[in-house]
């Protein structure tokens, strides 16, 4: 096809003309690509000059409101418990506080040694929560003659400065002492039958707490610790010890291997463990937890001492025996070392830096007759 020029114009023919584009289309592209050269350069300088020091984020704006203001629908809300401000030693990564004794149970649960912990800390977590933790104890029978130095002990060294409702659970309320209390602190007798053996009271404490907490325990604390009497305080018990579901390790059995722990070993019983099974011994003493779990615990205790009983046993160890059955398939969230229930007939040895819970020397046969 024949061009047609006119006044120096540059050629066009349909085809090139279809390709490029128009002159001052060409002349801002040149502008365009040498803005941007330009503007790169001086990002570049920028770079050079500023990227070496510091760098300074600008506030930007996240295009996301709803995440601000989405709230989870929990039933009650709590409000958020700050770590006030405290000056204290930095925990060190390879620096255990304790390197002789097992602090961690192979399910996560963290077991309680002194020097493991900093009581400081704890409180400034636990103060401001303003919690009442409930303790129960059995005095039936001649066993109300271990309740003053309970309670006497229990006002020196258990949970200092929290609220505590001693349930003492007993056959004969007009014998339980009404000591002094630190403030915030009551005692409640409740009453239970005297059970013609030492065996059936001290079992029938599962069903008796079970229906105290259904009752009246779950609506008035928060945290419920089950103790025998005939034991003493010797130093401090703090919130160190609170957990979902508490255990402790018994005193005559933390350094033996499982075949030798007292274990029912009957498999005709519904606490039967057998030979090869089993994490730790635990001591029928002491255990607690969320008043919540409490409850479910000692259903379950209760539960499989009747269903013994229907069969026409009675496990080796009472609700002891129950209880590490009960633990073994379903694991505390916390255990207590032996210094939470120690026994002072033992020699003790060094891995037991201070005693905290222990028994009584006591007459067994003279107070179980
Ligand atoms: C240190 C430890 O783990 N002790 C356990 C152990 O022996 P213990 O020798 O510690 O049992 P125990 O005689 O102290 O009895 C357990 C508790 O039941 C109460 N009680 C008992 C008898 C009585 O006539 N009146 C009365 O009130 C009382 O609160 C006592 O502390 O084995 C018991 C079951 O065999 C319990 O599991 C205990 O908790
Ligand atoms: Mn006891």
């Amino acid at each position: 096809m024949e061009c047609s020029t006119s006044e120096g114009e540059s050629c066009w023919n349909s085809e090139v003309t279809a390709l490029l584009p128009p002159p001052e289309e060409m002349i801002s592209r040149k502008v365009l690509v040498g803005s941007l050269v330009c503007l790169g350069a001086a990002a570049a300088v920028i770079w050079a000059v500023a990227g070496s020091g510091k760098v300074h984020y600008l506030p930007y704006y996240l295009p996301c409101p709803e995440i601000f203001s989405t709230k989870l629908q929990y039933t009650e809300e709590k409000p958020i418990q700050l770590f006030p401000q405290l000056i204290y030693l930095q925990p060190r990564v390879l620096a255990p506080k304790r390197q002789d004794v097992l602090t961690v149970t192979p399910w996560l649960a963290p077991i309680v040694w002194e020097g493991t912990f900093d009581a400081e800390m704890l409180d400034s977590a636990y103060r401001p929560l303003n919690l009442t933790i409930g303790v129960t104890a059995f005095a039936v029978g001649k066993y109300t003659r271990f309740v003053r130095r309970f309670l006497d002990s229990a006002e020196q060294h258990f949970l200092r400065g929290y609220r505590v409702n001693y349930y003492i659970f007993t056959d004969s309320a007009q014998s339980i002492p009404q000591p002094q209390l630190q403030p915030g602190r009551s005692l409640v007798t409740v009453p239970v039958p005297g059970y013609p053996s030492w065996q059936e009271i001290s079992m029938r404490r599962m069903e008796a707490i079970n229906q105290h907490v259904a009752k009246q325990s779950q609506g008035q604390v928060q945290y419920l610790f089950c103790l025998d009497i005939d034991m003493v305080f010797h130093n401090p018990w703090g919130p160190e010890t609170l957990g979902d579901m508490v255990a402790a390790i018994h005193p005559g059995y933390f350094d033996v291997p499982r075949e030798q722990f007292p274990y029912e070993r009957r498999s005709s019983s519904a606490a039967f463990i057998p030979e090869g099974e089993g994490d730790f011994y635990y001591g029928g003493a002491v255990f607690g937890g969320l008043v919540e779990k409490v409850y479910e615990f000692t259903k379950m205790c209760h539960m499989t001492i009747l269903a013994d009983k229907a069969n026409g046993i009675m496990a080796a160890w009472q609700e002891e025996s129950h209880l590490n059955r009960h633990f073994l398939s379903h694991k505390p969230s916390k255990l207590l070392s032996p210094e939470y229930i120690w026994d002072d007939r033992k020699p003790k040895p060094p891995q037991i830096r201070l005693v905290r819970f222990s028994t009584v020397n006591k007459n067994y046969k003279e107070v179980r007759n």
